[in-house]
């Protein structure tokens, strides 16, 4: 197992045409591989602009969707992992947000079907509704790869320790979130969240999130940032596109973890954290 390895994040800015959308997450997808990344992640949504009613028009069934296959290839071409960000899944009737993990032969680890919807309406008006289009996911979410036990989960979802912990207990030492904050919960939330998460449990933490695009209905933040095990930021975007290039170390998660061992100090005399069906982790 490389103790070492590059991971790079794609910020891409979302438009209406999907079928832009496939051909520059492709792009930077090859420009990622050529410096040298062996994990490559993608944003949240990143074929289809954050609208909950645009959703179902967009949404893609598993094998056969055009942008998972553009995913599976060209995690192959480029023998890359590539966290796919999220897109709409349709499966049946129900739609959700999921993400889809690639080996580098192309064949899938995994997926992870968002599993906290954001329904809210926040401070200056912003409201946003998932439900009204989507199905929320119900499995914790963890693959393994030759670089590390990887947890991937979706956006909203960093803010549930619970999830989080999870994860890590499966064994996580790299968290994968493709995200897409916006300007009012991005400046108050957005850094604080990866740095608690990553603090708490001890790992890696990657936020993906598309460029920033001041006349989409929902502006997201950008700032996609690599946090490591101690909790410092130890890269971020700006608002615009951009690759984010970055080195993990798996010996820090080590070292910190022997250093500080909040995870052997848990009271699991005291309290407990369970999984409801065994089912629901993958
Ligand atoms: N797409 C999302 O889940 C947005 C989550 C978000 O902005 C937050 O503050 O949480």
């Amino acid at each position: 197992m490389d103790r070492k390895f590059k991971v790079a994040v794609c910020q891409l800015k979302v438009v209406e045409e999907k079928v832009r959308n496939l051909s520059r997450a492709r792009e930077m997808i090859g420009r990622a591989a050529g410096e040298g990344a062996a994990l490559v992640v993608l944003p949240e949504m990143f074929n289809c602009p954050y609208v909950a009613r645009f959703f179902p028009g967009y949404a893609e069934s598993y094998p056969e969707g055009e942008s998972i296959q553009m995913l599976a290839r060209a995690a192959r071409e480029e023998g890359v992992y590539l966290v796919g960000g999220s897109l709409p899944e349709k499966d049946g009737e129900q739609v959700y947000n999921t993400s889809f993990i690639f080996a580098p032969d192309g064949t899938m680890l995994g997926r992870h079907r968002k599993m906290h919807l954001f329904d809210v309406d926040l401070p200056g008006g912003l409201r946003v509704r998932e439900s009204s289009t989507l199905g929320a996911g119900n499995r914790v979410t963890v693959v393994s790869t030759s670089l590390c036990p990887l947890g991937v989960a979706i956006c909203y979802d960093v803010r549930f320790p619970e999830l989080i912990r999870l994860m890590v207990l499966k064994g996580a030492r790299v968290v994968v979130i493709p995200a897409a904050f916006n300007m009012t919960t991005g400046p108050a939330h957005w850094d604080l969240l990866f740095r608690m998460r990553a603090i708490d449990n001890q790992a890696y933490f990657i936020g993906a999130s598309p460029a920033r695009d001041p006349m989409a209905s929902y502006v997201a933040y950008g700032h996609s940032l690599v946090v490591d095990p101690w909790g410092n930021v130890v890269d971020r975007a700006g608002e615009g596109e951009e690759i984010l290039c970055v080195e993990i170390d798996l010996d820090l998660v080590e070292q910190v973890r022997g250093e500080l061992p909040l995870l052997r100090h848990r009271r699991t005399d005291v309290y407990a954290l369970e999984l409801l069906s065994p089912d629901s982790i993958c």
